[in-house]
């Protein structure tokens, strides 16, 4: 980051994009921290409402200090700023970045305050934001954390997280918030951190579907534990840090979003339980019920990386799908008995702390795929060769079920047997089983693999994976050894 750009030689500036209750609480926060803030927004009729009157209709017997000012002039609000913030809700963030970009300066520090998962893309708001304006050089910032705006808006005493790959620009923004009654933190897992701002709403809006029903704190509990369960889940194989689920992000806005009576997500799952269709909830709430628009994303993000996540699906039924909320709290609870989820061993913890490594982190990743039936030196010559082109050697090996029902072979070894045979190779550091032939391109990403191997008998079969970024390499095999002919000479 270039500290050059920050040293603007008056009071620190900040244009915020979105005049809801969110970005209109920390707009009076800095105000009174002697921050030089510009607010944007879209609606012409509430900047001329704030500006006259310096009151929020969603917030009321706050007070905003008259020395904010209002614009629907966006490139008022993103010129020569410290800071560039987007308080809009999640489903207009896309729009909002598309109308700002001509505005962006290299190097601008962008904050992102509102939590959610893009429907279409997955993607999470940082990461539109960074589509969206398509320059390397800004540094995008997830702040987030158990905030109510009621509460900011008041002055009382709250924590949250800056997240940023960028420890600089994490450290700026954290300094730039803190205030006498707002304590900030740094974080680097930026997508746990997004991920956790989404999917807590949805566990918001499930417990209050069941305080709508009647049921007790029992039943919340429950739902908060179970939930962040769900979230760490799904987290894990994203690849977040673990660390961060039990943080103020995770943990901390979903008590807070399952308690409050401030909630907006609790009101909208209330009045569901009590009996309203989720359109005539979020028209009472009359405001945005971020939970209901991460569905969508969850529901596929589950699905993608087969993540059981029964209280998500739950929501997803009554809301999408009309399923009647005591019906659907039964079913949840009448699902198959298991056990909590147990501690991982320190082989897993091990992998997942390698796998969690982006590509570019230094460490190589290379993946190979095959059945490796009756291992010979034919498979060791291939896999040491693949080992060579990187740091970590990634097995792809076919199930039983693929190779009969795809490829009606019948291994000599059964699935484990050959697994566990791969596993003693010194080559080799991870097993991964292989169950449909078009899985290579999401094992790509999921592992974050450079380079992609194969024996030169699959030649220009997978030279598409080169579309995902990974270098596709086809080793020579070893002429005179393979499984087959050694099957066959022994039955001579
Ligand atoms: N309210 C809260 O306590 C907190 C909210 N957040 C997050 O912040 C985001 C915003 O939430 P709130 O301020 O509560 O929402 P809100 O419902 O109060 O925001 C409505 C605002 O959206 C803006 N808007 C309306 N139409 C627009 C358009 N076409 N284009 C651009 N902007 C438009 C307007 O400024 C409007 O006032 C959400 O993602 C929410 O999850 C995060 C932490 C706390
Ligand atoms: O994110 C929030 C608190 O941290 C706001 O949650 P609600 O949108 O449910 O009010």
């Amino acid at each position: 980051m270039k500290e050059e750009n920050r040293d603007m030689p008056d009071k620190q500036r900040i244009g915020i994009l979105g005049a809801g209750t969110w970005g209109m609480a920390l707009a009076r926060m800095l105000a009174n921290c002697d921050k030089e803030v510009t607010v944007w927004s879209a609606l012409p009729q509430e900047v001329e409402q704030l500006s006259t009157t310096h009151i929020h209709p969603k917030l009321p017997g706050v007070d905003f200090p008259e020395t904010i000012r209002y614009t629907t002039d966006i490139e008022e609000a993103c010129t020569n700023q410290n800071i560039i913030m987007f308080a809009v809700p999640s489903v207009f963030v896309r729009s909002t970045a598309e109308k700002a970009k001509p505005y962006i300066k290299d190097n601008q520090i962008i904050v992102d305050v509102a939590k959610g998962i893009e429907a279409d893309t997955f993607m999470t708001l940082t990461e539109v934001i960074e589509d969206v304006l398509d320059n390397d050089t800004l540094h995008l910032v997830a702040l987030s954390g158990p905030t109510h705006a009621e509460e900011v808006a008041r002055g009382l005493p709250t924590a949250i997280v800056s997240a940023c790959k960028n420890l600089d620009a994490a450290k700026y923004v954290q300094k730039f918030f803190s205030s006498p009654f707002m304590r900030v933190y740094t974080n680097n897992d930026v997508k746990g951190i997004e991920i956790c701002g989404a999917l807590k709403n949805i566990i918001a809006l499930a417990a209050g579907i069941s305080g709508g029903l009647g049921y007790g704190d029992n039943a919340r509990a429950a739902l908060i534990t179970r939930g962040l369960a769900e979230m760490e889940r799904l987290g894990g194989r994203i690849g977040c840090t673990p660390h961060t689920f039990s943080g103020l992000t995770g943990m901390g806005d979903l008590i807070v979003t399952c308690t409050s009576e401030f909630s907006r997500n609790n009101q909208a799952g209330h009045l569901i339980g009590e009996g309203k269709t989720p359109a005539e909830a979020v028209k009472e709430v009359g405001m945005v019920v971020e939970g209901i628009n991460a569905l969508p994303a969850a529901v596929q993000l589950a699905e993608t990386y087969k993540v059981d996540m029964p209280i998500v699906m739950t929501v997803n039924k009554i809301v999408n799908e009309g399923l009647n909320p005591k019906d659907a709290v039964n079913a949840l609870l009448q699902r198959d008995l298991k056990s909590e989820t147990p501690l991982p061993s320190i082989n897993d913890v091990f992998e997942e702390s390698v796998l969690r490594k982006t590509r570019k982190s230094g460490m190589k990743r290379v993946i190979t795929y095959g059945t490796f039936d009756l291992l010979h030196y034919g498979h060791i010559n291939l896999l040491r060769r693949a080992k060579e082109l990187g740091d970590y050697l990634i097995v792809g090996l076919s199930t039983d079920e693929f190779n009969w029902n795809e490829k009606q072979k019948k291994c000599y070894f059964t699935y484990e047997q050959r697994k566990q045979l791969l596993e003693s190779v010194r080559y080799v550091d991870l097993v991964i089983p292989e169950c449909a032939w078009d899985q290579k391109r999401k094992d790509v990403h999921e592992y974050h693999v450079d380079t992609f191997v194969m024996g030169d008998d699959w030649k220009g079969q997978f030279d598409f994976l080169e579309e995902e970024g990974a270098e596709v390499v086809y080793l020579p095999r070893t002429p005179e050894i393979s499984t087959t002919r050694i099957k066959k000479d022994l039955n001579k």
